[in-house]
């Protein structure tokens, strides 16, 4: 099969701490245009896939972004290729603004010269975070002054005027509100369009209605992939939430209400 160039391909990813096996050889894709989801008890090797994929673990196997080997890169070239990520708590600079917290992600990638030269207004790429996450109402605000959901938006509008091609998103609604969560979903619709987006998450109900392809990772190994349908319908996936997460079960069924 053809892979589109602005694809993220993992192969084989292995993930080791001293004698325990986080992630054993777990394969998947992600592509523009689709929200990838990575879900799974907890334990599983979500977040050390991602981990490694960003090059905060040591992995092998093969993290491919377009014609780009990842593993084994150092974290900040990971970046530089266009791949950043958010962590399940926001890291923004509480004392300064919105417009101030996107104006300095933007000058990560700006060459030191052009940091150098006097700045006329707002960057036309921070005015297109702020349009595209809906924060531009707040843009003067303590970025501390947020709500929860906010920061999370801010945290995915860093990562869009660093020009990130793949955004890996770490419990991205986690202690969201209901309508703080239709929000970010829809956002990752828009922000999906032409970029690879791929959220680990354990709210079934927002996998539910904003997935367009889910892996599902037991014990660090692949146990299913396919549509929401999909794995909602393998019994594996249903022995695996049933006998490790109770609470999650009845999740699993379509329809059923988000057990909290
Ligand atoms: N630095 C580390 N050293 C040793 N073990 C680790 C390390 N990081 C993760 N692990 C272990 O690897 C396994 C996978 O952890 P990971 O955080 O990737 O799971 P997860 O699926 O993201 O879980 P959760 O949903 O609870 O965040 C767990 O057993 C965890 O304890």
């Amino acid at each position: 099969m053809s892979v589109p160039d602005a694809s993220l391909v993992v192969s084989d990813l292995h993930v080791q701490f001293g004698a325990f096996v986080a992630v054993h050889d777990v394969s998947f894709d992600a592509h523009p245009g689709e929200v990838r989801f990575l879900i799974g008890p907890n334990g599983a090797g979500k977040t050390t896939c991602i981990d490694a994929i960003t090059g905060l673990s040591k992995g092998t196997g093969t993290a491919r972004f377009g014609d780009k080997e990842l593993l084994g890169s150092p974290a900040q070239k990971i970046v530089r290729l266009g791949v950043g990520r958010t962590f399940q708590t926001a890291s923004v600079f509480a004392q300064l603004s919105v417009l101030q917290n996107l104006d300095i992600a933007a000058g990560l990638r700006r060459s030191p010269v052009s940091l150098l030269r006097a700045r006329r207004g707002v960057d036309a790429s921070v005015e297109r975070a702020l349009e595209e996450t809906g924060l531009g109402t707040v843009r003067d605000l303590p970025a501390g002054m947020l709500s929860h959901g906010q920061k999370q938006w801010l945290e995915i509008g860093m990562l869009l005027v660093q020009d990130a091609k793949v955004l890996l998103l770490d419990e991205p609604v986690a202690g969201m509100s209901q309508d703080e969560r239709t929000a970010t979903g829809e956002l990752l619709g828009r922000v999906a369009a032409n970029r690879v987006v791929v959220v680990v998450e354990h709210d079934m109900d927002f996998m539910r209605s904003f997935a367009t392809r889910v892996t599902v990772l037991h014990q660090g190994r692949v146990l299913s992939e396919g549509s929401v349908a999909e794995i909602q319908a393998d019994p594996r996936v249903q022995e695996v939430y049933l006998g490790t997460a109770g609470a999650l079960s009845g999740a699993l069924a379509p329809g059923a209400e988000e057990v909290d």
